[in-house]
């Protein structure tokens, strides 16, 4: 049996605060909500969300500091401690991955309310948490519903959209590593899951004049197209269809650089560096990747040229069972090093 999970309802909109009542109310969701946010997001969104709840529901608020199964374990110990319904997370994608991992070991409902359009994790079922070594995603639930409020996500800084195409853009490489895997190792492959997700890098190439503009029209794109990734990896029962080799990359270098830059940031110029291997068009990921103002080489994203080559020799080690363009036995520093400098990463 495959089982696909998906949100029941999603609401793209402005000065949506307000509905997230009506939201709660039309799934029948229980008295008693707590609301996470980060540092950040509490001053941006969090506390009007608390504090609109509050009219109606028993609500009560917890900062999360990054996405650790730390976190994870206490959220879902307030959560049972207190009797809480259902969780909402008001944060960038760490803070979102906290409340879909907890509110799955609780068996309670959540709501997704992004303040950042930079990563695919909007809608999806799977949650990407730190525990010990490498940062890879793990089965849980997707959101009950999504509540993306255009102007919130606005207040983020530009930089936080341009990730975001990186993140889909990245199904290009992600799909190639995919098909590969299914015609070598006979892994399960789902057409169907795989075109939805290249639609998604296909629109943000189309639309990336649009999107550079950063105004509500760009912020609708990039959050159309995000919660569209989402779905593909609910159908396809995993983040197959949207992390493939350039992100093996990103979590190399979340776990070595001294300080990452984000994640779609890095998996955009690690989909230039694998559609190289690939033989794929990687001018054009560049040329996109230009022209929305992301990142496309080291200096750009604040890394040194030694960690990217680091990153690209160790990326295979991550997750073995995952097969991609990188083989059993990763790249060779040679072969690393040639790669970044052809596409002039470094
Ligand atoms: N589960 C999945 O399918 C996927 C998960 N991911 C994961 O998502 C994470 C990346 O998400 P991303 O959003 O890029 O980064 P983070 O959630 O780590 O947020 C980065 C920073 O941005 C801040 N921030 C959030 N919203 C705003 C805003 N509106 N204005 C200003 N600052 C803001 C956060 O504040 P604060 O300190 O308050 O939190 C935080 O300091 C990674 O952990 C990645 O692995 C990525 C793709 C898919
Ligand atoms: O970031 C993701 C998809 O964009 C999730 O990828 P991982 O499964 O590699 O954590
Ligand atoms: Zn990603």
């Amino acid at each position: 049996m495959h089982l696909m999970q998906l949100p029941r309802e999603v609401l793209l909109g402005e000065d949506l605060v307000g509905e997230v009542i009506n939201v709660a109310k039309r799934l029948g969701l229980g008295s008693k909500a707590l609301v996470l946010y980060g540092p950040k997001t509490k001053e941006i969104a969090g506390k009007d969300v608390e504090r609109s709840l509050a009219q109606e529901y028993d609500v009560e608020g917890v900062t999360v500091k990054g996405a650790t199964m730390e976190e994870v374990n206490r959220v879902l110990n307030k959560t049972r401690d207190a009797g809480v319904d259902w969780l909402i997370a008001v944060g960038g994608g760490s803070i979102i991955d906290v409340a879909k991992l907890a509110s799955f070991k609780a068996g309670v409902p959540f709501i997704s309310f992004p303040t950042t359009a930079s990563h695919d994790g909007i809608a999806s079922a799977n949650a990407s948490i730190k525990d010990l070594g490498a940062k890879t995603s793990v089965k849980a639930v997707p959101p009950i519903a999504v509540i993306a409020d255009v102007k919130v996500i606005k207040t983020a800084p530009y930089r936080y959209l341009a990730a975001g195409v990186g993140d889909m853009i990245s199904n290009l490489t992600a799909v190639r590593d995919w098909q590969l895997a299914h015609r070598i190792k006979g892994e399960y492959y789902s057409e169907y899951a795989a075109s939805l997700s290249l639609m998604s890098a296909k629109m943000v190439i189309k639309n990336a004049d649009i999107i550079r503009l950063g105004n509500e029209e760009s912020v609708r794109k990039v959050v159309k197209g995000l919660i569209s990734c989402g779905v593909a990896m609910s159908i396809a029962g995993s983040s197959r269809p949207a992390s493939g080799a350039e992100h093996l990359f990103s979590h190399a270098l979340d776990m070595i650089a001294p300080k990452p830059a984000l994640h779609g940031e890095q998996v955009g110029v690690g989909t230039i560096i694998m559609s190289y291997l690939h033989g794929l068009k990687w001018e054009r990921v560049r040329e996109t990747l230009k022209r929305v103002g992301a990142p496309t080489n080291a200096y750009e994203l604040g890394i040194d040229p030694d960690v990217i080559i680091e990153a690209l020799t160790i990326a295979h080690t991550i997750r073995p069972e995952r097969y991609t363009i990188l083989g059993k036995d990763g790249l060779t520093r040679e072969a690393a090093e040639k790669a970044a400098k052809i596409t002039g990463v470094i």
